[in-house]
């Protein structure tokens, strides 16, 4: 049966363990398609997606104290304090009911990864990152037309700057773990969900063995 995410373990010494939920992180560029193939993921893995920018921009719209200081960050393409974003993502973990979550666009920087690690004490199942040309991203992020106050040429230029500086070498971190899966995410959305269903499917059948 399905167990969730403060579901507790008894382990042999009395204590109450709790089971830790399965993570994968979602990376990849501005534009290089990580929440539309979290979409159909989610349709047929039954993980729970969390987008970091999502849970972000949901807070600015909520009014709530934080939100100004999220939204000038996003508009200046900045990575927003890591205490802000993984609080989001755990309230969100726990409100799911799920166990399994595909965390999307975060860890952005190594304080994010730290903090999460540290906080959580979840180490990710692997890690999916989606390699795109810089030019074609552009070309997504321009058409992507979901009203986005950082999806203009200004921003965008700051954001792919932000993420070759600091997100890149959370992927180099990962890699050196043999975290990560990477994919060739400059071709179409049906070619880049095979290649991730191939990920996907590996994954379970090495689980069932
Ligand atoms: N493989 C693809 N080919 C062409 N356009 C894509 C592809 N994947 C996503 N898009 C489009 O590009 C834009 C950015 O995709 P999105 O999934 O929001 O990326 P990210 O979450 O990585 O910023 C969206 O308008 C989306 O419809
Ligand atoms: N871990 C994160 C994720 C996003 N943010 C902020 C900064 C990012 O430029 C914006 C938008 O992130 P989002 O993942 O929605 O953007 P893309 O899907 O990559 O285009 O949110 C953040 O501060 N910390
Ligand atoms: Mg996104």
């Amino acid at each position: 049966m399905g167990t969730s995410v403060d579901a507790a373990i008894k382990e042999e010494n009395g204590n109450v363990a709790e089971k830790k939920p399965t993570v994968v992180f979602v990376l990849g560029g501005p534009g290089s398609g990580k929440g539309t193939q979290c979409t159909n993921i989610v349709q047929h893995f039954g993980y729970t997606h969390l987008s970091a920018g999502d849970l972000l921009r949901a807070e600015i719209n909520s009014g709530s104290e934080n939100g100004t200081m999220i939204q000038d960050m996003i508009k200046e393409g900045k990575i927003v304090p890591s205490e802000v974003t993984i609080n989001l993502l755990q309230k969100a973990m726990q409100e799911s009911g799920n166990d399994k979550f595909l965390i999307d666009g975060f860890p952005r920087n190594e304080e994010n990864r730290a903090a999460f690690e540290a906080i959580t004490k979840i180490v990710p199942e692997f890690v999916l990152f989606f390699d795109c040309s810089e030019e074609e991203m552009e070309r997504r992020l321009l058409n992507r037309n979901q009203g986005r106050l950082d999806d203009n040429i200004e921003t965008i230029r700051k954001r792919f700057k932000v993420f070759l500086e600091a997100s890149i070498p959370v992927v180099e971190y990962y890699d050196s773990k043999g975290k990560v899966r990477k994919i060739d995410a400059g071709r179409s959305v049906e070619e880049v969900f095979e290649a991730v269903k191939a990920i996907f499917t590996q994954k379970d059948e090495k689980a069932a063995v």
